[in-house]
C-alpha cells in the first residue's frame, strides 16, 4: 500500500517547456507553470494554441526539446507515472475487431484493478447493450463513452481529459460531470473544454499563449 505521507501533491509543472513534433517547428515555447492539485484546471485556449500537443507532453508522448515537463515532481515521461496518470485524448482509438467488454477488461488489466470497476462504470453509461459487439459496429458517441471510461479505470493522481463532453448525450454529461466533481477532491483534473457544462466545478482556468516566444501562459478567465 502507498504512503499517502510521503506521496507527492497531485501535480503538473512546467519549466522552461519547449515541445513540438519537429525540433525546428516548436508548437509550444518556453512555457513555465505550476498545477497543484487536488483540484480541477481548465486549459482553455484557442484553436491551434498546442493544448493537445501540451496533453502529448503529459501523457510522455511527446519530449520536450527543452525544458522540464513534470507530473507529480517527476519527469512525465518516466514510466514509473504510468499507474498514478490518466490520459483521455479526444478521439477514440480502439481495436476494430475486439468487443466492448474485452476493452473494458484490457482498460482494467492494465489499471491494476478488478474489471467489475470500469464495468459497472460503463453500465452507468448505458452501455451494457454493446458489451458483446466489436468496436468498429459502435456509434461515434459510443465509442466516446467507452473510450472515456476505459481511459479513467482505476485510481489515479493526474487525469488528463481532451474534449470529453464532445459528442457524448446529455445524459452521459451529467455522469461525466458528478465524476469529475468527486475526482477534484483527492487528483488534479485537468480539463481541455470548449463549453462547460452545468454544474462542473472548475476550480483553475489557465491558458496558453496564441503564438510562441511567450514564457507564461495567459489569464484565459
Ligand atoms: N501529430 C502532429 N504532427 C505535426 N504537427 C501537429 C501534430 N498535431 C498537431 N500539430 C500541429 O501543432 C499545432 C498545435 O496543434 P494542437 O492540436 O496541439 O492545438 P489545439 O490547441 O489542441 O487545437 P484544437 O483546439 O483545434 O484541438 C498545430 O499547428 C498543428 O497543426
Amino acid at each position: 500500500m502507498v504512503d499517502q505521507t510521503t506521496r507527492p501533491r497531485p501535480a503538473i509543472e512546467a519549466i522552461g517547456l519547449t515541445l513540438g513534433y519537429s525540433p525546428d517547428r516548436p508548437v509550444v515555447q518556453d512555457l513555465s507553470f505550476r498545477l497543484d492539485g487536488p483540484a480541477t484546471a481548465r486549459l482553455d485556449a484557442p484553436n491551434g494554441a498546442g493544448k493537445s500537443t501540451l496533453i502529448e507532453g503529459i501523457s510522455g508522448y511527446l519530449r520536450p526539446t527543452h525544458g522540464d515537463l513534470l507530473v507529480c515532481g517527476t519527469k512525465a515521461s518516466d514510466p514509473a507515472l504510468r499507474t498514478r496518470r490518466r490520459v483521455c485524448r479526444a478521439k477514440p482509438s480502439l481495436h476494430p475487431n475486439l468487443s466492448m467488454v474485452d476493452h473494458l477488461t484490457l482498460a482494467a488489466r492494465l489499471a491494476g484493478c478488478d474489471r467489475e470497476e470500469p464495468i459497472s462504470r460503463a453500465k452507468e453509461f448505458g452501455l451494457d447493450e454493446w458489451f458483446d459487439y466489436r468496436t468498429s459496429t459502435l456509434s461515434t458517441g459510443t465509442a466516446k463513452r467507452l473510450w472515456y471510461v476505459m481511459c479513467t479505470t482505476g485510481e489515479f493522481d493526474v487525469v488528463v481529459l481532451d474534449e470529453p463532453f464532445n459528442g457524448v448525450d446529455e445524459e452521459s454529461s451529467r455522469v461525466i460531470v458528478s465524476e469529475i466533481n468527486a475526482w477534484r477532491h483527492n487528483s488534479l483534473v485537468l480539463l481541455v473544454a470548449h463549453a462547460l457544462p452545468d454544474g462542473l466545478r472548475v476550480d483553475e482556468t489557465m491558458g496558453l499563449p496564441r503564438t510562441t516566444g511567450t514564457s507564461h501562459p495567459t489569464s484565459a478567465s
